[in-house]
């Protein structure tokens, strides 16, 4: 054997040129959507001290980062409220007032970004005196089909004030075909939906609940709503349900542990699929970072392209902005 071996996998790796030219997935900003948290006030930056680096911004603040998000070429945003804690109550009134946080985010975003999509997360979490996803009985089960009608009825108010995609991340069985009835019956035929399909119930989520400001509210665990981590044939069940309910996308919640379903729900569905690199992935890498355990800008584009080489059309990722910058340099 005078040509061992016969085949050098090595050879197309062995220059950066012929590297980018075998490349099988790029990553681009357009496949980024950035979230955002809001709180009231003007001029106010409040540092979200589980999250590193990412703050809770008042209205007039995220418009600026709207801007600066579209000249990087981001596509979309994805905007949660701070509510204040007296406007928090059981049954969670605040997401259908038409003057609240997150509506007054997508108005004042619309203005004056208007080529910048928005993405609104529909659940009660943020507007909960007990921080629950939805309304809760005597016992503290989550009620389905209670909370769906409110949901509803807060999408209509997102909606309304110009939001163009729909994201239910409450988990509530029927959800997703009730909103797009609503929405068609309202005329809101172009809004889309992108349904937090299999979103799991992680341990992932804490400084999202920070942020929120519903850490310290919230009572119990959220797994008689969520997905169990073990299951995997569930997730495809969800994704079924929510695409033949209207879904024009759905998600996967958390990320990076569930590559393996986002995988899956790609090669079953033929959809777009989204994954939400949460929270706590992102502390994982400021903290590994931080300790000198890994260098953050090759962490961020390393597990940004994993996503993509999985098979999702985008993620939802705090490092949106940064990875963006560092794609574009
Ligand atoms: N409905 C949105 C979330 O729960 C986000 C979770 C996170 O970033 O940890
Ligand atoms: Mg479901």
């Amino acid at each position: 054997m005078s040509h061992y071996p016969a085949l050098r996998l090595r050879r197309t790796r062995a220059s950066g040129w012929s590297r980018r030219l075998h490349a099988e997935t790029v990553l681009t900003p357009a496949d980024l959507i950035w979230p955002l948290f809001v709180t009231d006030g003007e001029g106010v930056e409040e540092p979200i001290a589980s999250l590193p680096g990412v703050s809770r911004w008042s209205v007039d603040a995220i418009v600026t980062l709207a801007r600066d998000a579209a000249a990087l070429g981001i596509p979309c945003l994805a905007l949660f409220p701070n509510t204040p804690h007296d406007r928090r109550s059981e049954r969670g009134e605040e997401a259908l007032n038409p003057d609240n946080l997150m509506c007054r985010a997508i108005r004042a975003i619309k203005d004056a970004v208007p080529d910048i999509g928005l993405l609104t997360d529909v659940a009660l979490d943020p507007y909960t005196a007990h921080g629950h996803d939805g309304l809760v009985d005597e016992a503290g089960y989550v009620l389905n089909d209670a909370t769906a009608e409110i949901l509803v009825e807060q999408a209509l108010n997102q909606a309304r004030a110009g939001a163009d995609i729909i994201a239910p991340s409450d988990m509530m069985d029927g959800r997703v075909g009730l909103i797009r009835d609503a929405l068609e019956h309202e005329g809101h035929a172009n809004v889309q939906i992108m349904a937090y399909a299999a979103k799991y119930a992680s341990a992932f989520y804490g400084p999202f609940r920070d942020a929120v400001g519903s850490r310290g509210l919230l009572k119990g665990d959220k797994k008689t709503y969520q997905m169990d981590p073990a299951n995997a044939e569930e997730a495809l069940r969800e994704v079924e349900l929510d695409l033949g309910e209207g879904a024009d996308s759905v998600m996967v919640k958390p990320g990076l542990p569930y590559l393996d379903i986002v995988r899956r729900v790609k090669e079953r569905f033929e959809v777009p699929v989204f994954a939400y690199q949460v929270s706590g992935e992102y502390a994982m890498i400021e903290a590994a970072a931080a300790a000198g355990a890994g260098d953050r800008d090759a962490l961020v584009l390393e597990t940004l392209m994993a996503f993509k080489r999985a098979g999702c059309s985008g993620v939802l990722t705090y490092h949106a902005v940064h990875a963006a910058r560092l794609l574009n340099a």
